[in-house]
């Protein structure tokens, strides 16, 4: 319980110095949020925009690169990554693309996919900004992870 809580629960457990100096600072970054308010994005929003943007040409030379160091290709003509998964049979694929479709769904960004029996065949690229954004990228990781647990 933390210290407001327990005075508010008259348990004489804090010191008033204590207690003073969090209502300061509880005080302190109510106002400090409510002045920066309109003027700065919050962390969490910053990163999302973040997410949603197009890779710039760090990002794709960092990031992007490490994909493409894990089957990935670039497909020609287009802002976008491709890669052709190989299962044992047709539900492995299947598992594959249930552990996907629930994070992608999570993420409301989905991947343009193709299955037959045992391969899925994926390509990635976000269409809200016609090219490949951080949330491709996110997806391509949690792939690789879902096949390093499936076939281990
Ligand atoms: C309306 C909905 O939020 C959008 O259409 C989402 C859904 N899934 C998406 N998936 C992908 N890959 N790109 C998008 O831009 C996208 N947009």
């Amino acid at each position: 319980m933390s210290c407001v809580a327990r005075v508010a629960a008259i348990r004489p457990a804090c010191s008033r110095t204590r207690l003073l100096k969090k209502v300061d600072s509880l005080f302190y970054d109510n106002f400090r949020s409510l002045a920066l308010g309109n003027l700065s994005l919050s962390a969490a929003a910053k990163s999302k925009s973040k997410m949603h943007a197009k890779l710039t040409s760090e990002e794709r030379n960092s990031t992007l690169a490490a994909i493409l160091n894990q089957g990935w290709t670039l497909v020609e003509g287009r802002d976008a990554i491709h890669k052709e998964f190989i299962f044992k049979d047709f539900n492995q694929a299947f598992g594959f693309m249930s552990r996907v479709a629930l994070l992608s769904e999570k993420m409301d960004h989905h991947p343009e996919w193709f299955n037959v029996y045992n391969k899925v065949r994926v390509t990635l690229s976000s269409h809200d900004v016609s090219g490949l954004s951080g949330r491709d990228l996110k997806l391509a990781n949690f792939m690789e992870e879902v096949v390093r647990g499936i076939k281990q």
